[in-house]
């Protein structure tokens, strides 16, 4: 939140550091008609803008938490003129979050650009997860968005690796032999004898 939102001028001059100093090559913000002047601004520089409507989590506060938009009529039309008035700035495409799944649909249909849905179903263009989500890298107990499905375990691989590691140090197992660095056995007995000559730490 802020990057874009005090006026177009400051949104282009954003765009335009993430371009040059990020090196992308496009942006994305979040926001419906409110925002189509400031995309207009940064599209007609000659920047992609990824748009993003429905539930905009960087307004979370404003929406009251995370909240599925578009669930009555009304709120379903305000999505559709979000995605509109967002696609007629310039968008080459948006995001489409948290609404329901034939609402979606029916937007995505409206839209000569494609959708990427998040909590969308599967009418949208294209779908995305967190990977972090889909690939089940969170300890146990942490709240998933219904949306989310979870293909892997990838923490709880992490944690057995972890474990594993850790007994096979107490238990000296680990590090083996494969896992050091050789000296020859000439320069290892000289290396004794000087050894032996010097004076150890702590000694009288
Ligand atoms: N790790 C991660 N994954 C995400 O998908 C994600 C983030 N972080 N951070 C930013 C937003 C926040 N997102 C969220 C977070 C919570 C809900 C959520 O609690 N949804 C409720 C719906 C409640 C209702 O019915 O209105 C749910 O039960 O799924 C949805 C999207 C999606 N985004
Ligand atoms: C997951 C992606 C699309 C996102 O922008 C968000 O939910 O914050």
């Amino acid at each position: 939140m802020g990057s874009y939102e005090v006026s177009p001028e400051q949104a282009l001059q954003t765009a335009i550091r993430f371009i040059k100093e990020g090196r992308v090559q496009s942006v994305k913000l979040e926001g419906g008609k409110e925002m189509a002047p400031t995309i207009r601004k940064i599209t007609q520089a000659g920047i992609p803008v990824l748009g993003h409507v429905g539930l905009t989590p960087q307004r979370q506060n404003a929406l009251g938490g995370f909240r599925v938009q578009g669930k009555t009529s009304a709120g379903a039309l305000k999505v559709l003129e979000d995605a509109l008035a967002i696609q007629e700035a310039g968008c080459f495409a948006m995001v489409l979050e948290a609404v329901p799944a034939e609402v979606a649909s029916i937007v995505t249909e409206k839209l000569s650009i494609p959708t990427i849905g998040i909590g969308a179903g599967s009418g949208c263009s294209g779908q995305v997860l967190v990977q972090v989500d889909m690939s089940g890298n969170f300890p146990p107990g942490r709240f998933l968005p219904k949306f989310v499905k979870k293909y892997g375990d990838v923490w709880g691989e992490a944690l057995r690796a972890i474990e594993t590691y850790r007994d096979e140090v107490k238990s000296r197992q680990y590090p083996a032999l494969e896992h050091t660095y050789p000296i020859s056995g000439e320069e290892l007995k000289a290396f004794e004898e000087a050894a032996a000559g010097v004076k150890a730490k702590g000694t009288s």
